[in-house]
């Protein structure tokens, strides 16, 4: 095999792919880095974004400078259809939701209709579409103009199985349940997870308090069911890590590809191809980030000794009550750990606000943090987790710091805080057995408790086991012949051959 080429693709392939994500940090990272793969096979490569998510990316990202430099990449953006103050929180998502479907769509189109021109200057037209699976109008949109189009979706296959059984959990009458109802009784309508799923392990929005009226509820059932539309679907997955999960969802989507964990898959490319001036050192993946990231928290680990640290972040979206913050900041104190905690301007309370202003901390916990713990903003995730003095993530469940945390071979404490994220923390205390799950409590004695078991009660060494046990399972499945490496090959065969 060519090292300089090894997914074997011709160098001067027509095949041009238009990537698509929902504009959110958790989306746009993970097929950021399908397109930077795609494109270091061969492939021509178009990155929509909207304009907001753009000028972050553009400003912030070192991926982004260098995908920006290549031949056959390109980035493109068009307006998310609010106004630049509008909120873009959480708490908005599906106002902007509704916005791309109903403005952005139009002009989606428009770009489609330009680009898949055979005359668009030097690039050959679209041929392809990978379309954020939560957005079906952007498939439906490429295939009534003729491009096949594929969904991607960037959560887990476990919950996205169980969003697919939504459904059947209704018709059951497992859903809704009550207000007050038992958190802890069993679910029996998701194939594969009736021994160990429970209310509380559904995703949020199935918190339904008897109505079945849930914006979000009704959108990510609809959009689930609407998977068939495309030609094919793809998950940042891996086979030997969602077996179960895998082989129902491929019953229902037969053209399936599991080429995750991706920043696996690309680092695993990167390594094959050491001739590619593009690539940087192992150490440091280049992130497509939004926020800037403040690298002075590597500093600080470099003095830290050996898997001394809890590494704290609830991703992207997550809000914290001043409430529960307190909690956390104190337990983690008085778990006597050290701590990198990032704290995100807009995590809790009103941005622009210092945190540590709004909340009565006594003079121990200001004395604790100080002698032991590190706050940023936003940090480097994939090399924070690959630092060796990091021994545990105190983490919200977000499908892809799940995987970057089990790429990185470190056990994890769960604290989910919406949608994938309740069934991923039952996967990860249950299933995978890399850590514990705190689900819906964070008292400053549970987080104590909990940290402190993770980082040297009697099963740690447990849980650093499996971890690193589960790296190696990521490894191989990215590794030539792996099961992600041969489901990636199939997708570029998809792409390049229509079969
Ligand atoms: O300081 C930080 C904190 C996070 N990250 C990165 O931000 C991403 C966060 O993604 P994720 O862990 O998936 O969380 P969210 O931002 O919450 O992602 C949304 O999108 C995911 C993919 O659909 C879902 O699994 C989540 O539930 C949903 O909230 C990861 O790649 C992190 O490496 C950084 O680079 N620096
Ligand atoms: C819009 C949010 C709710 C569902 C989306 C999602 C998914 O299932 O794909 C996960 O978390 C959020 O980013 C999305």
């Amino acid at each position: 095999m060519d090292v300089g080429n090894p997914i074997e693709m011709p160098k001067d392939s027509t095949a041009h792919v238009l990537i698509f994500p929902f504009p959110a940090q958790g989306h746009v990272n993970c097929m950021l880095k399908l397109g930077e793969l795609l494109t270091k096979t061969g492939l021509h490569v178009t990155f929509l974004n909207t304009d907001y998510n753009h000028h972050r990316l553009s400003r912030y990202s070192a991926a982004y400078a260098l995908l920006a430099e290549s031949p056959r990449f390109r980035f493109e953006s068009i307006p998310d259809g609010l106004a630049d103050e509008d909120p873009r929180s959480v708490l908005h998502l599906m106002d902007l939701e509704e916005s791309l479907r109903v403005r952005s769509a139009v002009l989606y189109r428009e770009l489609l209709i330009k680009r898949g021109r055979r005359d668009d200057g030097k690039w050959p037209p679209v041929t392809c579409v990978i379309a954020d699976g939560i957005m079906t109008f952007a498939v439906d949109i490429a295939e009534e103009l003729g491009i096949p189009a594929i969904a991607f979706r960037t959560v887990s296959a476990c919950s996205f199985w169980a969003y697919f059984r939504l459904p059947q959990l209704l018709q059951s009458g497992e859903l809704p349940f009550p207000d007050e109802a038992d958190l802890d009784e069993p679910v029996r309508s998701v194939p594969g997870m009736e021994a160990f799923l429970r209310r509380r392990d559904l995703p949020s929005f199935c918190r339904l308090a008897g109505d079945r009226t849930d914006r979000t509820f009704e959108f990510v059932t609809t959009v689930t069911a609407n998977t068939n539309r495309a030609r094919a679907l793809i998950l940042n997955t891996f086979e030997s890590l969602e077996a179960t999960a895998l082989s129902p969802v491929r019953s229902h989507f037969p053209v399936t590809f599991a080429v995750g964990p991706l920043p696996a898959l690309l680092r695993s490319y990167r390594s094959r191809c050491p001739s590619d001036p593009a690539v940087p050192p192992a150490s440091s993946m280049p992130s497509a980030t939004l926020w800037e990231e403040d690298r002075t928290c590597m500093t600080w680990l470099d003095s830290q000794p050996h898997k001394s640290v809890v590494y704290v972040s609830f991703g992207s979206l997550t809000l914290v009550s001043q409430e529960a913050f307190l909690e956390f900041w104190v337990g983690l104190v008085n778990s006597g750990q050290r701590f990198l905690w990032v704290v995100r301007p807009d995590l809790v309370g009103e941005e622009g606000r210092r945190w540590e202003e709004m909340l009565p901390v006594t003079e121990e916990v200001k004395v604790g943090t100080k002698e032991r713990g590190c706050l940023v903003k936003w940090v480097p995730q994939e090399e924070v987790l690959a630092h060796p003095a990091v021994g545990c993530f105190l983490t919200h469940s977000g499908w892809n710091s799940t995987l970057e945390s089990i790429v990185a071979g470190v056990p994890m404490l769960c604290w989910p805080f919406f949608a994938d994220q309740q069934i991923n923390s039952r996967f990860v205390s249950e299933v995978w057995k890399v850590g514990l799950d705190m689900k819906d409590l964070c008292s400053r004695s549970i987080v104590e408790k909990m940290v402190r078991e993770m980082m040297e009660g009697p099963r740690a060494e447990e849980w650093r086991r499996s971890a690193k046990e589960m790296a190696k399972m990521a490894r191989e499945s990215v590794a030539e012949g792996g099961s992600s490496y041969t489901d990636f090959r199939r997708l570029i065969s998809l792409i390049t051959h229509g079969a």
